[in-house]
């Protein structure tokens, strides 16, 4: 056949067909008619992986694509080097062609052990190695110096069938995960539309009013309030009734990424603008570009990345690292910090410019301890929270006499802290009535010395710590004679013995591991063993 016409239909057959298989197989049977193949096929290079990768493999009767990775160790300067060096090289006996016999092992499966002659094609492009084609010959001495000079014809339309096949699998990949995306993103909104505040008529009211302002508004707020108040499902109520209540809603912890990936992360890299950037990766600001992006523990992030975090809020535009062009975003900003941003403004470790950006409608998240109105609100909803998570048929009731001191409780944590609590309540006693101020500290230094009485405080803690003892006393079978002060001692060890029984009785006797007692009682395995010893409970514990 003349190069003309072999060009000619090479190129027809290549480009027949956009699934890579129908279009193959019929590039497959072209090329036996040319060739005395048995065989062909087409590896990427991954100079950065250091390997090549099997894209197919076309024999008579099949198109295959199996996962076949050949690793390339040190032999990558090799291989460059030869790029440059030879068009097409028959590499089956005493070939230059370094990764050979690998090659020749990765396919055995499929083209069984005989020795064969391969021809193989460099692909490239101005941008650097694609990888190689590779003709799979019937025979070892199969190719003559005519097929030889017909493979180097081959060699522009195959490079330009590899690349378009991998921007196709590229834009493939991003299509399948914007969907995923878009599928987690529908499953958030739904999810958010269940979501209630509780104490939005109480502890919450001023609040929720602020909140209400900025419905159909779009100006950057900033909520503040100690860690666990539910800033974020302010953030979450404030994206709600915004105009962009519909379009994309990201969400960022600056305080979880580490500072070296920070940009990246916000603001997105091309490929290769650093070891290990693999892929072009869209930031944070391009996934909310339209939409709303909360920037959470924004107090969190470092002096550099606050820099370029106000230069994007003031030109509204990005650049990617190892991007060249600045791209536009619109982006409305929710930002959330349990940090004094205004002690740390003197302190000069958060930027005023930033911080007047941010603090444009700024919104105080009061903490537990001063809406203790809300705390048996909160404890209801949790419970039926987790009764439901948990298949608790029955209404789990609050033992009544736990609701003083859980108001008195200082709740550092908050309602984050008391959400744990129920939880841990909850899964150690199934059954309730839930006796949660049996988990709270003893020590009065944890509660608000109520109206400035310390005395009361002190006292209220000893009486809820005496009805438990009590209660535990009529459970007990050795008992000590009323107001002895050794009593309050041997109640303290039955009130652990009984505590740690039922815990182990919970996790059927196991003890560390996951859902071991220890995990639950959050202790250490050993610690845990050494006082079951010591209140001689038994390992493996069945009442
Ligand atoms: N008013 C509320 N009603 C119902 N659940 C709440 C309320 N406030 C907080 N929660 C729940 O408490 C937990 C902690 O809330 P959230 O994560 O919003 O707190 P945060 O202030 O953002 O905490 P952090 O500063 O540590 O990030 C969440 O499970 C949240 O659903």
């Amino acid at each position: 056949m003349e190069d003309f016409d072999f060009y000619k239909d090479l190129n027809l057959c290549i480009s027949s067909n956009l699934n890579p298989g129908n279009a193959w197989s019929k590039t497959f049977k072209f090329l036996a008619s040319q060739f005395p193949i048995d065989a062909i096929s087409l590896h990427s290079y991954d100079s950065q992986l250091a390997s090549l990768h099997l894209q197919f493999l076309v024999m008579s009767d099949c198109y295959l694509e199996p996962d076949i990775i050949v690793p390339l160790y040190d032999d990558i300067p090799e291989i460059e080097q030869s790029e440059k060096q030879d068009t097409a090289q028959n590499f089956t006996h005493c070939s230059k062609w370094p990764v050979a016999q690998r090659h020749l092992n990765a396919l055995k499966d499929y083209l069984g052990n005989a020795d064969r002659a391969y021809l193989v094609m460099m692909l490239r492009t101005e941008e650097g190695v694609l990888g190689h084609l590779c003709l799979i010959g019937k025979t070892v001495d199969c190719f003559t110096a005519e097929h030889e000079h017909k493979i180097m014809l081959m060699q522009s339309p195959v490079s330009l069938a590899m690349m378009n096949m991998q921007r196709h699998r590229q834009t493939h990949e991003l299509k399948h995960r914007l969907d995923l995306q878009r599928l987690q993103l529908a499953g958030e909104v739904k999810l958010l539309k269940n979501v209630s505040i509780i104490g939005r008529h109480s502890g919450l009211r001023k609040t929720m009013e602020m909140v209400e302002q900025l419905a159909g508004k779009e100006a950057p707020t900033l909520i503040l309030g100690e860690t666990g108040t539910g800033k974020e499902l302010i953030a979450d109520a404030v994206q709600r009734i915004s105009p962009r209540t519909d379009k994309p809603y990201v969400k960022i912890n600056c305080g979880a990424i580490p500072e070296t990936l920070i940009d990246s992360e916000l603001f997105g890299h091309q490929k290769g603008a650093f070891t290990g950037a693999l892929t072009t990766k869209i930031g944070r600001f391009e996934q909310a570009d339209g939409g709303t992006l909360f920037l959470d523990e924004v107090g969190e992030l470092p002096p550099k990345a606050q820099v370029r975090l106000l230069r994007v809020l003031q030109n509204e535009t990005i650049e990617r690292v190892g991007g060249e062009k600045p791209i536009k975003v619109d982006v409305r900003i929710i930002a959330a910090t349990n940090r004094p941003l205004e002690t740390m403004l003197q302190q000069g470790t958060f930027r005023e410019d930033l911080y007047y950006r941010l603090n444009v409608f700024p919104i105080q998240l009061p903490p537990l301890r001063e809406r203790d109105e809300d705390i048996p609100l909160l404890v209801r909803h949790f419970i039926n929270q987790f009764s439901q998570r948990l298949k608790l048929s029955d209404e789990i009731q609050l033992n009544p006499k736990c609701r003083e001191l859980l108001q008195a409780y200082s709740w550092p944590g908050n309602v984050r802290e008391l959400r744990n609590l129920v939880e841990r309540a909850l899964t150690i006693s199934p059954k309730g009535p839930l006796n949660i101020s049996r988990y709270l500290p003893q020590d009065s230094s944890w509660y608000i010395s109520n109206k400035n009485n310390e005395d009361y405080m002190k006292s209220l803690v000893q009486k809820e710590v005496h009805k438990v003892l009590e209660e535990m006393d009529l459970k007990a079978s050795t008992r000590q004679p009323a107001h002895d002060q050794s009593r309050h001692a041997q109640s303290l060890d039955s009130v652990m013995a009984e505590h740690i029984c039922t815990v182990v009785e919970q996790c059927h006797g196991k003890i560390n591991g996951p859902g071991g007692a220890a995990e639950v009682l959050e202790i250490n395995p050993n610690t845990l063993r050494k006082r079951m010893e010591k209140l001689n409970i038994p390992y493996g514990y069945k009442r």
